[in-house]
């Protein structure tokens, strides 16, 4: 079980301040939903997260693991699903997991069966990977990022191209997975599953977050102010 603490995080690039400092606290089981329009700076707080991105400024701890001085050790508790597909297309979704799964040192290839089962791509666990819809190369990514059970699963977009059935799916799971004491950070522009998962909701906009949700009993009215702020984004 692992605490996660965000201090003054930000990013510039040239003339553009893409990420204002940011903090956030949050502990086991806990899922933070970030929200905004295009370039509102999610992508940019997950890669800082996930350990690709230096910040400008600030400093994540995960524990007492700091990412800016043991970035490799901390890398080791994450788990991290990117918003594009980074893989090699020719190689099978088989390959793919077990792949992932001999670099990081929480995960063995015999957890790839469970997850090809979770994800439901075990008839399709042969298949090279040019040849998946979208929505099946979102749940292969998605399972790569649940090898190991981390501590921390970091998500960019991760419902998109899923279909209906699968973003439920996806839904199940990630509540699953948090029950394990597992932090989730997540970025989507589904208000209603920011609301069904979100235990803290950060609608950010140009870098800043301007609102914060706390859970509440009505996801629909949470669904409804976040799309409102939308108008604005
Ligand atoms: N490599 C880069 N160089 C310069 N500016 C960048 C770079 N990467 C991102 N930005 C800028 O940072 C800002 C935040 O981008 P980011 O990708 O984090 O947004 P986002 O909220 O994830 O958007 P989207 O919903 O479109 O995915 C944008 O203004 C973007 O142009």
């Amino acid at each position: 079980m692992m605490t996660l603490k965000v201090e003054h995080i930000s990013k510039s690039y040239k003339h553009n301040e893409a990420l204002s400092p940011f903090s956030f606290e949050t502990g086991p089981g806990q899922c933070v939903v970030l929200c905004g329009g295009n370039g509102a700076g999610k992508s940019t707080m997950i890669q800082i997260l996930a350990g690709l991105s230096t910040p400008t400024t600030g400093n994540v701890m995960l524990d007492d693991i700091n990412l800016g001085q043991a970035r490799e050790h901390y890398v080791e508790h994450i788990g991290y699903m990117p918003d594009s597909f980074p893989a090699q297309p020719f190689i099978s979704v088989q390959e793919m997991l077990a792949f992932y799964a001999s670099y990081r040192p929480s995960a063995s290839k015999d957890q790839v069966p469970a997850i090809l089962e979770r994800i439901g791509l075990m008839e399709k666990k042969d298949e090279i990977i040019k040849r998946l819809s979208k929505g099946m190369r979102q749940r292969l990514l998605f399972g790569q990022a649940l090898l190991g059970s981390p501590r921390l699963l970091l998500m960019d977009e991760p419902t998109n191209g899923l279909d209906p059935y699968w973003i439920n799916e996806f839904v199940r799971i990630v509540k699953e997975v948090q029950q394990t004491g597992t932090i989730v950070v997540l970025s989507t522009h589904m208000m209603d599953v920011a609301a069904d998962l979100g235990d803290t909701i950060y609608f950010m906009k140009e870098g800043k977050v301007v609102q914060d949700f706390k859970r509440s009993e009505d996801n629909e009215r949470t669904t409804l102010q976040l799309l409102d702020l939308h108008r604005n984004a």
